[in-house]
């Protein structure tokens, strides 16, 4: 660490380190100071900006946003908070982590520069025989100040890790969340109830491992761990943030207070749905017979053409089976589409 990087004393008085990120788009020398209120701030790297209140906490929170680069409302409410923090407006009771993922991908407006950053955790930046890249080393360096903010945290705290993504598409259901595949483990209300207070209340729950950040943290660190759409991906300036508003004050409340009262759980307020499967795209030649502006959660009528990949085709298996993340650009290998069903309410819930 330099003893006092020139960016400090810029950093203290506007609070925006979305800026000195993207000024510094893959490195950013760190540093220490604490607040006035007593609260350590320490910049890991560009992107990566973690606060230590000076009293006891019970949480380590993780906020991660600009994965994408081009999901912009996530980054927006991220670093208004941060500058909330910065400028001692808002006044911490809980350990949190910021990251703004891909720095220059936020600079070049687009969801990445070389490689899908969501598709190298879990150990996938680092593969015998493929060259390392920029988002590759990134990958490697975020699971590792996850690893150290979670290790670091106090014996017993409880870990959560909400990484805020926009869906290229719109959506029928705006906002919803990706639960990681739990191994068998059972889901959490209280998650549930923390989501919808966020203002999701669509959840669809994996079942496989994936090269996710949410499933990173879900599954080597035991966070409860969530991948959140927060409707659809627009360039800065054009989000409307009153569509926001629920979500920056349930984040804020989390990391703002000893403890957060949610209501009650009641099964009706949600729609979960699980992920019926995955499909790759394999080929050169693969296409959707949908259009572009079809919606997350459109539903197909068993029988019907979901994907063909080269001489594949693909057809809904079951009545209703519904269409999440089409993309038919993917890289070969990669998830094109996920097709999820409704789900019930089950006993695999605590
Ligand atoms: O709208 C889209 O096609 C993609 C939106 C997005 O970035 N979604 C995440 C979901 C991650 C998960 O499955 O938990 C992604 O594709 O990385
Ligand atoms: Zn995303």
């Amino acid at each position: 660490m330099s003893a006092n990087p020139s960016y400090l004393n810029e950093l203290k008085q506007t609070g925006d380190f979305l800026t000195l990120s993207r000024d510094n788009e893959w490195h950013l020398d760190a540093a220490e100071f604490v607040l006035d209120n007593g609260t350590r701030v320490n910049i890991h790297d560009t992107g990566v900006i973690e606060f230590q209140p000076a009293v006891k906490t019970s949480k380590d929170v993780v906020y991660s946003s600009a994965i994408h680069g081009n999901e912009t409302a996530p980054i927006e409410i991220c670093d208004a908070l941060i500058k909330q923090i910065i400028k001692g407006e808002l006044i911490l009771k809980q350990r949190v982590l910021f990251i703004y993922g891909n720095p220059q991908s936020i600079n070049i407006g687009l969801r990445f520069v070389e490689e899908n950053l969501n598709r190298l955790f879990n150990g996938h930046h680092t593969v015998e025989g493929v060259p390392m890249n920029n988002e590759r080393n990134r990958a490697a360096k975020l699971e590792q100040y996850v690893s150290d903010f979670y290790t670091r945290g106090e014996q017993g705290s409880s870990r959560c890790h909400y990484d805020l993504h926009t869906a290229i598409r719109g959506s029928k259901n705006e906002k919803f969340a990706v639960y990681p595949f739990l191994h068998g483990k059972p889901w959490k209300k209280s998650q549930l109830q923390f989501l919808l207070s966020c203002g999701v209340n669509t959840v669809l729950m994996m079942k496989s491992p994936a090269t996710t950040f949410s499933y990173y943290s879900s599954f080597i660190h035991g966070a409860d761990s969530f991948t959140v759409e927060l409707g659809q991906v627009k360039p800065f300036g054009q989000n409307d943030m009153a569509r926001f508003e629920k979500t920056k004050q349930t984040l804020t409340a989390l990391i703002s207070q000893n403890e957060v009262k949610y209501p009650e759980f009641n099964a009706n307020d949600f729609e979960l749905f699980a992920v019926h499967r995955t499909i790759n795209r394999t080929q050169h030649d693969f296409s959707f017979p949908f259009s572009d502006d079809a919606e997350n959660f459109t539903g197909f009528a068993k029988g019907e053409l979901l994907a063909t990949d080269g001489d594949t085709a693909i057809y809904a298996d079951v009545e209703g089976e519904a269409i999440i993340f089409p993309n038919a650009s993917v890289a070969l290998g990669q998830r094109a589409l996920l097709t999820v069903i409704p789900m019930d309410i089950d006993s695999n819930f605590i």
